[in-house]
């Protein structure tokens, strides 16, 4: 079985895919670390020294990298990966499952907050509030890719355990 998290950033991809993974014995893959040991580079030095266009020239690349692979795993995406250019056909289009880890914005934003230097996206959002507007129009405008898994799973107030047990029953 191949199981892809998609999801906006801080929705809990990596931490619940290396859970799942780990509790059905499964290979996990994190896209993001992928990309960074391919590329050589954090995301955010590559964001730095070669801008956002050539990031998500490579994730698309490195995308169908893992549309290929013919291992069972469960793979987390980046919070961009299925929104840009065919993205989200492509990974449609491929055997697995998709999954959208639905989180209401005001969880989103208190998360991100404490988080977002590591996230070039994000880190010129400088209070609180701000913030929360950017991710609130960010999330509307990729919330129609996102839609589009085979799978959606909303989490609300819930510990990482509540949710790997509500993707467990989902999934299986
Ligand atoms: N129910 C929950 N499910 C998942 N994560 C949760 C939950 N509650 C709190 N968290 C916390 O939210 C954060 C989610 O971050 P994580 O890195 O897993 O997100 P991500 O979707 O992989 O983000 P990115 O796209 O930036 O890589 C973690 O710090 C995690 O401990
Ligand atoms: O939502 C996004 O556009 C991103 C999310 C992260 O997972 C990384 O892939 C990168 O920081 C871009
Ligand atoms: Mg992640």
């Amino acid at each position: 079985m191949k199981i892809y998290l998609i999801g906006y950033m801080g929705s809990g991809k990596s931490t619940l895919g290396r859970a799942l993974a780990q509790k059905q014995q499964l290979r996990f893959i994190d896209f993001d670390e992928y990309l960074e040991e391919k590329e050589g580079q954090s995301i955010a030095t590559i964001f730095k020294e070669k801008g956002e266009i050539y990031f998500r020239k490579r994730e698309s690349h490195y995308l169908d990298e893992l549309l290929d692979l013919e291992e069972e795993a469960v793979i987390s995406l980046g919070g961009g990966t299925p929104c840009y250019g065919d993205a989200m056909q492509r990974i449609k289009a491929a055997p697995g499952t998709s999954v959208y880890i639905n989180v209401p914005v005001t969880e989103l934003s208190s998360r991100l907050w404490s988080q977002r230097e590591h996230r070039p996206v994000l880190n010129h959002q400088d209070t609180p509030e701000k913030l929360e507007e950017f991710v609130r129009k960010h999330l509307f405008e990729r919330s129609f890719y996102y839609n589009q898994a085979d799978l959606i799973l909303r989490t609300q107030d819930q510990t990482p355990e509540d949710s790997l047990k509500a993707l467990e029953a989902a999934l299986f």
